[in-house]
């Protein structure tokens, strides 16, 4: 690939776009708001000028209730030799093109399982997809030209291909991706009035299930009104099982002994189901989950400590697989988890004591 053309430079039409530009494609970016595709190339995404002729391939990263519209237009003016869109639902924008006659042969609809909670070019980074699985989902007539345009472009992010079915694909998202965010969305809504009180005692733990919360409702009432009935589904299933635990937790709270001991039981089933099934969740790289040891280091909220403490990894030639930043509320601190294999963690520890960083258990 040579040229592509980015329409909608967001989060993910800029993600892209950078990743594209760093592999050596002239990308132009466009945008229904120019001062959007203005912000993309000044991070470097590309060209906001309008390419000359046809590129090879156009993304479209409009959102997911523009994408059949914004494709449609892209197609009749041909503005490429293949098309691809990557809105978190599939099966709706191929229905509305296909209702709308064209020849959907240049065009793919894809899927990158990878994002943010955040919005617009400025959250954008050329590494957003490393790893990630990007669902394909090509039909019989899918020319094989643009298939090996998407597959490049998603080497070229260094995401993972994944070929589907455009319906399976959206009953999929539906319980890894959708059920989930509506369930984070109902955890978060509990502090809307919460006092400040029991707010300020947030640790890390309501931080991981709330972050996606923070998203655009614009965006999510687009990809729920595009699949509402798989999650509505697999919500019915979650509010069955938050009955039981209701019913288990009065248990506990009762006088009777058998009542308590049957609470019990309940309480430690869904804890246990939940074991069972988050070691499913795949680890870096979609391969099997792998089982890290953390070294904690306390630092202080200055410019520059992330940056020391990954060199003084690397002098000590360990390797880091994963990092999180626990801020500590109300104060100019942090605690830094460093994930490492467990061989390396005693080498790392060592290393970062002997360079005087205060290491937490
Ligand atoms: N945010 C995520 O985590 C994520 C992950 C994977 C896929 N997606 C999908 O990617 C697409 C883009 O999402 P995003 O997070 O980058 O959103 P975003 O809000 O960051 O960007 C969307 C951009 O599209 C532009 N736009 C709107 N209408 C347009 C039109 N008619 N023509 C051209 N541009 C138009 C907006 O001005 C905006 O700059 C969506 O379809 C979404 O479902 C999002
Ligand atoms: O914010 C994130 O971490 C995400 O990856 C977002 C996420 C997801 O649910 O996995 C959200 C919607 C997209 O369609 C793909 C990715």
């Amino acid at each position: 690939m040579r040229t592509a053309l980015v329409i909608g430079t967001g989060l993910i039409g800029t993600s892209a776009a950078l990743a594209l530009t760093q592999r050596g494609v002239t990308v132009h970016l466009t945008d229904r708001d120019p001062e959007q595709a203005r912000t993309a190339t000044a991070l470097g995404a590309g060209t906001d000028e309008a390419p000359g002729g046809p590129v090879d391939l156009a993304i479209v990263a409009a959102p997911p209730a523009l994408v059949a519209d914004v494709l449609a237009d892209a197609m009749e003016r041909g503005a490429a030799r293949g098309y691809i869109d990557v809105a978190s639902v599939k099966g709706g924008p191929r229905r509305e093109l296909e209702a709308r006659g064209l020849d959907l042969s240049a065009y793919i609809g894809t899927h990158p399982m990878s994002g943010r909670e955040k919005s617009g070019p400025l959250a954008a980074t050329g590494d957003l997809f490393e790893g990630r699985p990007w669902v394909l989902t090509p039909t019989r007539d899918t020319d094989t030209e643009v298939l090996n345009l998407a597959l490049e472009l998603i080497s070229h992010c260094r995401a993972v291909p994944v070929v589907m079915d455009a319906d399976a694909h959206d009953r999929a998202v539906a319980l890894v991706s959708h059920m989930p965010h509506l369930v984070s969305s109902m955890v978060a809504a509990r502090l809307e009035h919460a006092e400040e009180a029991a707010v300020r005692l947030c640790g890390q733990g309501i931080r991981d299930v709330t972050r996606i919360a923070a998203s655009d409702p614009r965006m999510w009432i687009d990809i729920l009104s595009a699949n509402p009935g798989p999650v509505a589904d697999l919500l019915t299933d979650v509010a069955a099982d938050l009955e039981e635990t209701v019913r288990a937790l009065r248990g506990l709270q009762s006088s009777d002994e058998g009542e308590r001991r049957d609470g019990g039981t309940g309480i430690a089933s869904v804890l246990r189901r939940g074991n069972a099934g988050q070691v499913r969740v795949p680890g870096k790289h979609g391969s099997a989950p792998r089982a890290y040891e953390t070294v904690a280091v306390l630092i202080d909220d200055q410019p520059g400590q992330l940056a020391r403490i990954f060199a003084d990894a690397g002098m000590a030639g360990v390797n880091i697989e994963d990092v999180r930043i626990e801020h500590a509320t109300g104060q100019q601190a942090g605690l830094v988890q460093l994930m490492v294999e467990p061989k390396a963690a005693a080498v790392l520890t060592a290393a970062l004591k002997d360079r005087g960083w205060a290491i937490r258990q």
